[in-house]
C-alpha cells in the first residue's frame, strides 16, 4: 500500500483573471505534519479551498488515499475522510458544545419522516469520549458557543474535526487570534494527532510553531510552490527568503 495520502499534480485555481493557484504538485504522506506557509495572498487559502471540496480547481488533479477525487462540494470531502478547521469555523453560536461537534450529521433515536428524535445522551457521551482522546480541555460542555472564548471555540472546533477524520485533518491559521495560553492548548492538541500518527496540513503564518510542531515546510509564492524543506534542513531565515522571494529553489515535486 503507497504512503502517500494525499497528492496534487498541477493543480490550478483562477479566478477570472487572478492566477490564485498555479500548478502545485504536493505530497502528503501517512503519519506526516506539512506545514502550508507564505505571504498574505501566496494561494494557501485557496490550495486548501480545492483539496477540500469548497471549490473546484481550474485544472489539476487531486488524488486522496490511493485514488483521484473530484469533490462535489465540502461534504463530499468529509466523507471521503478529510476535515477542515476553517479560520471562520463554522460553528453555531447559539448551539452547544454536543450540538456543534454533531451539526449536520446528528445521532437520532427515531427518524419519524421530517421529525427526528435527537440522542442528546449519545452525543454528549460520544463528545465527552472525542474531547478525551484528543486532549481537548472543555470545561462545561452546555456551554453555548457564543458564551466561548476564542481558544474554547476554536478547540471545539478541532476536536469536531479530529473526532471525525478519519484519514486527514488540515488547520487553516488555527491560532492566528488565540492568546498565549490558548494558542498551547491547540499546539499540545496537534502534537496528541502526531504522537497517534495522524497526518495534518497546517497553514500558519506562526514561524516559531511550524518549526516546533511539523515535518516538513511547503512555501508558497504568488499562487505557485516555491520551496518544500524538510524541517532539520532548514532555519527561520531561509523559509523567511523563500516566502519574499529572495531565494528560489528548483523543485521536482513537494514531496
Ligand atoms: N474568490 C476569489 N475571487 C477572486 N480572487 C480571489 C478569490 N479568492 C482568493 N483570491 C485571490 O487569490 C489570491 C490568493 O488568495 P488566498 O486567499 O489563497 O491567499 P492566502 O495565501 O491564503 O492569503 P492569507 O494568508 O492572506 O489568507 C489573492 O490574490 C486573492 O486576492
Amino acid at each position: 500500500m503507497s504512503d502517500i495520502v494525499l497528492q496534487t499534480r498541477g493543480l490550478t485555481k483562477h479566478y477570472g483573471g487572478v492566477h490564485a493557484l498555479v500548478d502545485a504538485d504536493f505530497v502528503l504522506r501517512r503519519g506526516e505534519h506539512v506545514a502550508i506557509m507564505g505571504d498574505n495572498g501566496a494561494g494557501k487559502s485557496t490550495f486548501v479551498r480545492q483539496i477540500t471540496g469548497v471549490e473546484r480547481p481550474t485544472a489539476g488533479s487531486i488524488w486522496f488515499d490511493g485514488r483521484e477525487v473530484q469533490f462535489n462540494g465540502p461534504l463530499e470531502a468529509r466523507e471521503a475522510g478529510i476535515e477542515c478547521v476553517f479560520q471562520n469555523l463554522a460553528l453555531c453560536d447559539d448551539l452547544d458544545v454536543p450540538s456543534n461537534l454533531f451539526l449536520g450529521r446528528e445521532k437520532v433515536l427515531f427518524n419519524l419522516g421530517p421529525f427526528s428524535i435527537l440522542d442528546r445522551k449519545g452525543m454528549r457521551a460520544a463528545t465527552e469520549a472525542a474531547l478525551q482522546r484528543t486532549a481537548v480541555k472543555i470545561p462545561n460542555l452546555a456551554n453555548t458557543i457564543r458564551n466561548m472564548s476564542g481558544g474554547q471555540r476554536q478547540c471545539v472546533a478541532i476536536a469536531r474535526a479530529a473526532t471525525f477524520a478519519s484519514k486527514l485533518i488540515i488547520m487553516d491559521e488555527p491560532t492566528a487570534a488565540l492568546g498565549v495560553q490558548e494558542t498551547a492548548q491547540v499546539e499540545n492538541i496537534i502534537r496528541h494527532l502526531k504522537a497517534q500518527g495522524e497526518p495534518l496540513i497546517l497553514v500558519s503564518h506562526n514561524m516559531r510553531q511550524v518549526f516546533d510542531l511539523v515535518d516538513r515546510i511547503v512555501v508558497f509564492r504568488r499562487g505557485r510552490i516555491v520551496a518544500n524543506l524538510r524541517k532539520e534542513e532548514t532555519d527561520g531565515q531561509d523559509v523567511v527568503a523563500y516566502i519574499t522571494g529572495a531565494k528560489t529553489q528548483a523543485l521536482e515535486d513537494a514531496a
